[in-house]
């Protein structure tokens, strides 16, 4: 029901922007981690545009008439807050028209090393019918994905689900994969091998909320 499409298994400029993301010196420059993350949101779009349905059209230039064609999909971006944010902005880039919805959660570990999620809002129009991109940077165990989604789910049914990460564990993955239960593609930038026992991907990047925004209480 899913498959994957992982960016920098190819040389091309997105390691530049994961390094950028990683570097313990360079990731502490607020704007430019976002940024970043804003830039693998464009170029995963950018990625998952040549999988939409397309419709032909005409554009009437001052000289002629440009034979084109333009997207069919219906789309609606979504993110969890907060550390998506930089992210969707960066498929909003792409997708003009494109809806929104949010979804607010985050992780808990009650003391054990167990991570809980807590969900608290989701706000989308009816997805039915539409092509969903669920964008967040990091996808660790896969839970908060998996219960954003499903929260989603609720207000209706899409064509398909496009869940774009910058980094992900190959947990993450295996976990979205077996447990996805709707027509789904994951775009990712990097996925890396493992999890320390907070949860955390490893290498990865550290904490992307906290690098975007700050800490948190
Ligand atoms: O795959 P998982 O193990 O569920 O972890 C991934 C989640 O962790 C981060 O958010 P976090 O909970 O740190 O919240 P924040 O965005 O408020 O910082 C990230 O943005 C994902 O939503
Ligand atoms: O490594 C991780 C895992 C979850 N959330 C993060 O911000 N980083």
């Amino acid at each position: 029901m899913s498959n994957t499409f992982i960016l920098n298994q190819e040389a091309n400029v997105a390691s530049t922007y994961i390094n950028e993301l990683r570097d313990v010196n360079i990731q502490t420059d607020r704007a430019r981690f976002r940024r970043n993350l804003e830039r693998i949101g464009e170029l995963l779009s950018y990625e998952l545009s040549k999988t939409l349905d397309y419709e032909s059209v005409d554009i009437t230039t001052p000289l002629g008439t440009s034979p084109s064609r333009r997207v069919k999909d219906e789309l609606v971006v979504t993110t969890i807050l907060r550390a998506g944010l930089p992210m969707y902005q960066g498929v909003l880039n792409v997708f003009d028209h494109a809806d929104s919805g949010f979804v607010a959660s985050y992780r808990s570990s009650s003391g054990t090393d167990e991570v809980e999620i807590n969900m608290e809002y989701v706000a989308s129009g009816n997805l039915d019918g539409k092509v969903v991109i669920l964008a967040d940077p990091m996808l660790a165990t896969g839970k908060s994905l998996l219960l954003a989604l499903e929260g989603l789910l609720k207000n209706g049914t899409p064509k398909h689900v496009h869940i774009l990460a910058a980094i992900s564990s190959q947990q993450g993955v295996d976990y979205v994969l077996e447990n996805i239960n709707v027509p789904s593609t994951l775009w990712i930038g990097a996925v890396d091998p493992e999890m320390n026992d907070k949860s955390y991907i490893i290498p990865g990047l550290g904490d992307a909320g906290d690098l975007c925004f700050g800490e948190k209480l």
